[in-house]
């Protein structure tokens, strides 16, 4: 019979324990569904009994949470000393949760047992095995986190085994390997795992902390050395510097190590459902994560495009598909002629047979970056620079006369500032004057401009600001500075960036709005 291999999601429980992260029940219903997707075998669901959420989620989760792939986990402690299992509330709590499956926190370190339970050693290996024999007989599945276990292996090999021992005879059917302080490293994991598997012949999981920034590394190292059940987190959530990334560990194991521990087809699932729980949990993903992350396919050097054109696989150590994830080509001073051609056909413009074209595209980009303008982040100025060049003209539904925007305040010092702007433009055959107030200068250009536009193209009221970003450029010259701006701009259905310069913030912001609505328009075939 071969041995099972689990992926044990602990996102809900230990993912909830980074700084800044607070999920609602519904939230945590939302993310068990899209991990589920994910084809994990187990998702922990949180410490029924500890906090009246975790409770509710799991009553919850009865009710209405229907798995197509995972079995929901309840974590929780061993009894507490000198109470019997099945009196001590916490305990009930795992019971009563509905789980199939608990995950029990154990302690493992001969230390911790004495400083932080205050008990003695016998009475923390009277805790363990109680504590799943209780659940066992309960009718329940029994998975045992032995917390700091690398530590206590080393402080006292002994104690440890033995914890782990007690454990497997009372009916454990995994012990996972806490590395809880996360100071390991992948080698000193691997004759740890080792060295366990063959002392114990029990089921060996691993759960890693981040804090080395090896938590990934010490997992695969610990599936090497014979560890059949590895714990994580979507996006490496979890307590300090978080834990391991489960989707890096899968993606490691299917892609790499071609080790199949998912259903077949989800590991192309992963981009999207990191991205949904981010959403979720409201932490912004963060772009260079490995496999997932926005930036995980993206080239910006010109050297690498080069290359990209003749064969993606030159400079990508996987196709994207292979997670759900996309090639993407950025345009900035490092790009050459390739990635200004790759980048074209990315945005449906065809420049292979133009190599003079090319050329002043990419002479310009490199010009405008020299003057604080930022393209790789700002696709869209990029399309209507393109665009200018391919089609002679730059796309324009409206001439701006001018524009002007004050700030008054009433004179108390602690009113507020009222910005009123005027903008003068021709559109749709018309001269159209239109004013526009709000609680900053840009805010009332923004409305005036779009006020204006609005009056010939009605479409125009579907777009929204969501998103300014200012950046000073040359902080040597203090309010002399250039300044940058990026906003990006929603018809309801999809967003874009573009870009403004200018010695004066309005300026630059003014730029960016202008590119803002010629491109939205343009998306929409106004012609
Ligand atoms: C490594 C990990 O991340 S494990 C998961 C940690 N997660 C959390 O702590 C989040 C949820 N925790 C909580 O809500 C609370 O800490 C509770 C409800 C569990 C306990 O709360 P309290 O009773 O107020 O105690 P407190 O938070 O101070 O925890 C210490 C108690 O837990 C006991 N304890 C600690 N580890 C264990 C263990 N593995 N088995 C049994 N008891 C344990 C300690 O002996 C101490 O008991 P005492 O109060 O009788 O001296
Ligand atoms: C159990 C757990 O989360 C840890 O030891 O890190």
């Amino acid at each position: 019979m071969t041995t099972p291999f689990d992926v044990y999601d602990t996102t809900l429980r230990d993912g909830a324990q980074q700084e800044g992260l607070n999920l609602s029940v519904a939230d945590k219903l939302n993310i068990a569904r899209q991990i589920d997707r994910l084809g994990v075998g187990y998702i922990e669901g949180g410490w029924p009994g500890a906090n009246p959420k975790d409770t509710e989620f799991f009553r919850r989760a009865r009710e209405e949470l229907r798995l197509d792939n995972a079995v929901l986990a309840a974590f929780g402690a061993t009894r507490r000393a000198g109470v019997a299992a099945a009196d001590d509330p916490l305990v009930a709590a795992l019971r009563e949760s509905g789980a199939q499956v608990v995950t029990l926190v154990a302690k493992s370190h001969d230390r911790h047992v004495e400083l932080a339970l205050r008990t003695t050693l016998e009475e923390n290996l009277a805790m363990v095995r109680d504590t799943v024999t209780h659940l066992r007989a309960e009718g329940q599945r029994v998975f045992l986190d032995a917390e700091h276990f690398f530590d206590g292996y080393r402080a006292n090999r002994d104690y440890a085994l033995e914890v782990l021992r007690t454990a497997y005879e009372a009916g454990a059917e995994v012990v996972a390997l806490c590395d809880t302080n996360g100071g390991m490293l992948p080698g000193w994991v691997a004759d740890v795992v080792d060295d366990v598997v063959s002392t114990t012949q029990g089921r060996v999981g691993i759960h890693c902390h981040n804090d080395t920034g090896c938590a990934v590394a010490n997992t695969l190292s610990a599936v090497d050395a014979g560890a059949s059940h590895v714990q994580g987190t979507l996006n490496g959530y979890g307590e300090r510097t978080g834990n391991a990334d489960l989707v890096n560990v899968v993606a490691n194991l299917e892609l790499k190590a071609g080790r199949p521990v998912l259903p077949q087809g989800l590991l192309r699932e992963a981009t999207r459902i990191a991205h949904a729980v981010a959403e979720v949990t409201n932490v912004p993903p963060a772009s260079r994560q490995p496999y997932v992350g926005t930036s995980a396919f993206a080239h910006k050097a010109g050297l690498h495009a080069s290359a990209i054109k003749v064969d993606p696989d030159l400079y990508q150590h996987m196709s994207p598909e292979g997670v759900g994830n996309d090639m993407r080509l950025l345009v900035s001073d490092m790009a050459g002629r390739a990635s200004i051609e790759l980048k074209g056909r990315e945005l449906g413009f065809d420049l292979s047979g133009d190599r003079a074209l090319v050329d002043r595209v990419t002479a310009r980009v490199k010009d405008l970056e020299s003057r604080g303008y930022t393209f790789e982040a700002a696709d869209a100025s990029f399309e209507l620079l393109l665009a200018e060049e391919v089609e002679g003209a730059r796309p324009s539904y409206f001439e701006v006369e001018s524009w002007r925007v004050i700030t008054e305040t009433p004179g108390a010092a602690d009113a507020e500032a009222v910005s009123e702007a005027t903008v003068k433009l021709r559109a749709g055959g018309a001269r159209i004057v239109n004013t526009g107030e709000g609680n900053g200068p840009v805010n009332a250009l923004d409305q005036a401009l779009r006020g204006a536009i609005g009056q010939a193209y009605p479409e125009v009221a579907k777009f929204q600001l969501i998103d300014y970003k200012v950046r000073i450029l040359d902080q040597g010259h203090g309010t002399d500075a250039i300044t940058r701006v990026l906003i990006e701009t929603t018809d309801g259905a999809s967003s874009w960036v573009t870009v403004g310069v200018g010695a004066n913030v309005i300026q630059a912001s003014w730029g960016a709005l202008v590119d803002g609505l010629t491109f939205g328009l343009r998306r929409a075939q106004v012609r």
